[in-house]
């Protein structure tokens, strides 16, 4: 049953290494996946799509609750994403999509639509959920919490890599003014700020690659959840 399925959330900033780590380890577990930040970038593709001010509530919350939005998974654990019958996966990944995402993600009354969609996620044997209010907003009933951070230089220069390595021509100087202009808007926002819950554990990844953060995470989910 949905409600039975246990939850790990892992929330923290932009580049902090959530999304990789997120992966992994509902790999290693065999549980589902959650990539929140994903359904703010597809609305965020959607308003730029129909050209809608990504600041003005009345219009983005009708768009956040009728978003007409598939997630699928395929053989090799790939995500593909498909907005209004076009695959969107690479698209919403760009600088521009999420500075858009962190606008429309302010707003508590497209927030209050999402939750339902994000919930569903919740399915046996269990979820890895990835955002910045898993822990405290959408599953604050989770039994694991992970609060994971590195220094905003650290994030910037993994941003620079992955983009770079995807072929954009991206400047190190420009991601890491966008990555604390996004930590501001997530972190002083009203509703759901970025902010640890209470009982997270929370790890600073700067100095570590992802497999120690990974088997770190992996032993302190299993001791807590008794798993063998
Ligand atoms: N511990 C780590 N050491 C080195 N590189 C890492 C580490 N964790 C993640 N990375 C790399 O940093 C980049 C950003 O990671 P990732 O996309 O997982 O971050 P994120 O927190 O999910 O970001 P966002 O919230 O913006 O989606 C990726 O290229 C990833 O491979
Ligand atoms: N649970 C979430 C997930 C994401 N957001 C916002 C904040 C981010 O700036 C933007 C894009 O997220 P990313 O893909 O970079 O993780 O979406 C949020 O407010 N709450």
């Amino acid at each position: 049953m949905q409600q039975d399925a246990a939850v790990i959330t892992i929330d923290g900033p932009s580049g902090s290494g959530k999304g990789t780590l997120s992966r992994l380890l509902a790999q290693k577990l065999g549980w589902h996946f959650l990539d929140s930040g994903a359904i703010y970038r597809v609305l965020a593709l959607a308003a730029i799509h129909h050209q809608i001010d990504p600041e003005d509530e009345d219009a983005v919350q009708p768009l956040a609750a009728h978003l007409d939005v598939q997630f699928s998974t395929d053989d090799d654990g790939e995500v593909k994403i498909i907005l209004e019958g076009e695959n969107v996966s690479s698209t919403i990944r760009t600088e521009e999509v999420g500075a858009v995402a962190s606008k429309v993600a302010a707003l508590p009354r497209v927030r209050e639509a999402l939750l339902r969609r994000q919930r569903a996620f919740r399915e046996v044997p269990g979820l890895v959920a990835d955002g910045r209010d898993m822990g405290t907003v959408v599953f604050p009933q989770a039994k694991v919490k992970i609060f994971l951070t590195a220094s905003a230089e650290v994030r910037a220069q993994r941003r620079f890599l992955q983009l770079k390595n995807k072929g954009f021509d991206v400047k190190i100087g420009d991601l890491l003014h966008d990555i604390q202009a996004r930590d501001e808007r997530d972190t002083n926002r009203a509703t759901a700020p970025l902010v640890a819950a209470e009982d997270a554990l929370m790890l600073d990844s700067s100095d570590k690659d992802i497999t120690q953060v990974l088997d770190e995470v992996y032993q302190y989910a299993k001791s807590k959840l008794q798993l063998v």
